[in-house]
């Protein structure tokens, strides 16, 4: 954690304090703290440039203690989120270290501690939308005073919308008296009643039937409920989170999902990356998974399963590369490492991944999506190489040239050129 001060917004203090951000990699919250008058635009760059937040110094000397109090509130959150990032409970639920995942991880954290607002998570099939929703209860609200509190020993009730019948789906939800309709025989409580003082998790809610979209609708701004075939109104409170792997903003456009329900549950949203846009995670998480499926021995991989499991396709994400670490866990046998005759012959398809491979094509779909030009992209690309190089290479500069394939002096050349851009060490 850093406080950067500068007392003028210019070319210097944005190369001192990219270079501080990526020195920091990410991993720490860097806050900017502006003495003179920050250009219209500034504002924007110090966050794209790693700045967690910006504050602006008091032109009134009386002032600095408010900043100082300002500065101190930020840097405890931040130091008390990333503590809670460190325990068990959060690093064994949601597995991974790149950049990205750490980022989405401090931003779930962060909202199930402090706050009880309604999260909508978003993100492909497999990519731990189920997993988020297990933390966010974990962690409800453990952040807020003791007043606040309702995380522990409170339910969480997941409904799957996508697998709903519809005939039942209303006395999924409400419940109903003996007698409500044919064959409920005996009362029975739904997931508002079961949900009350903890999580309702809704999986697929981009699946919810308009009609039931309505009747969500009102028990979240009425607070109750009434079962059915009664008429008697039930008290309850619920964190309500939703997990889809549609595009909800889409849906509300076409008209298939309710705007007003939309607003209701996206209080906070996030998305989980697909596992193609943070490979960082992979030996993590097979490491992981290794782990799961034997915690009594401690399994290597030898560098042909290794390069295997990094450079796989994996369309089913997270999922897809536990059940590929399965498959090959349970061909092993004896001591030694896992080696790449443990992966199934059905499996070799994927094998012998060329390059450029399906991830470089993403991450060019990507830039091109954003508008990104191709002089852009051939220059990011070139950038990548040397940092990654340079870095795998301890900064040693004829190594990491060896590397790239270029001449020493073509690469000092090139990290010349960069000087007012971010530092490669
Ligand atoms: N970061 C992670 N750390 C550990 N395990 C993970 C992680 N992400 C996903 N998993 C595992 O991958 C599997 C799929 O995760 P999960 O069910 O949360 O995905 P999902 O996005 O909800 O999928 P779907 O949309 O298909 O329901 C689970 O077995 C889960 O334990």
């Amino acid at each position: 954690m850093a406080v950067f001060l500068f007392s003028q917004w210019d070319q210097q203090a944005s190369a001192v304090f990219s270079t501080l951000s990526v020195d920091n990699g990410g991993r720490q919250s860097v806050l900017a703290v502006c003495c003179g008058i920050l250009p219209a635009n500034a504002s924007w760059s110090l966050l794209d440039a790693g700045a967690a937040d910006i504050l602006l110094w008091p032109s009134a000397p009386a002032g600095a203690g408010n900043i100082a109090a300002q500065c101190a509130a930020r840097l405890q959150r931040w130091r008390a989120t990333e503590l809670l990032m460190q325990t068990d409970t959060v690093r064994s639920c949601l597995v991974g270290d790149s950049l990205a995942w750490r980022a989405l991880v401090r931003n779930v954290v962060e909202v199930a501690a402090w706050t009880h607002s309604p999260v909508l998570i978003t993100g492909e099939t497999g990519t731990g939308k189920e997993q988020i929703a297990k933390l966010i209860h974990q962690l409800n609200g453990c952040a807020l005073p003791a007043s606040h509190a309702r995380h522990g020993d409170t339910p969480l009730v997941l409904v799957d919308c996508s697998t709903l019948a519809q005939e039942l789906a209303g006395s999924e939800f409400f419940g109903h008296e003996k007698g409500a309709f044919t064959g409920a025989d005996s009362a029975r409580d739904g997931a508002f009643a079961q949900a009350d003082g903890g999580i309702l998790f809704l999986d697929e809610v981009g699946e919810l039937p308009l009609p039931l979209q309505a009747q969500l609708l009102r028990v979240i701004q009425e607070q109750q409920y009434k079962r059915l075939g009664s008429n008697h109104w039930q008290p309850t409170r619920f964190r309500l989170v939703c997990a889809t792997n549609r595009d909800l903003e889409a849906c509300v456009a076409a008209g298939t999902f309710r705007a007003d329900l939309y607003y209701r549950i996206a209080g906070w949203r996030c998305r989980p990356p697909p596992l193609r846009e943070r490979q960082g995670d992979i030996l993590p998480l097979v490491s992981h998974f290794l782990q799961q499926l034997d915690p009594d021995q401690q399994h290597e991989l030898d560098p042909a399963v290794r390069e295997y499991l990094l450079t796989r396709h994996y369309p089913g994400n997270v999922r897809d590369l536990r059940q590929t670490v399965a498959r090959i866990w349970h061909r092993h046998c004896g001591p030694g490492p896992l080696t790449i005759g443990d992966v199934p012959p059905d499996e070799r398809l994927h094998a012998g991944a060329a390059w450029p491979d399906q991830c470089f094509t993403d991450a060019v779909r990507h830039a091109l999506d954003l508008g990104v030009s191709l002089p852009a992209i051939s220059q990011a690309a070139a950038d990548t190489a040397m940092r990654l190089a340079l870095a795998a290479q301890q900064g040693n500069n004829q190594r990491a040239a060896a590397m790239l394939g270029i001449s020493d002096r073509a690469l000092q050349m090139r990290r010349k050129g960069k000087q007012d851009g971010p530092a490669y060490h």
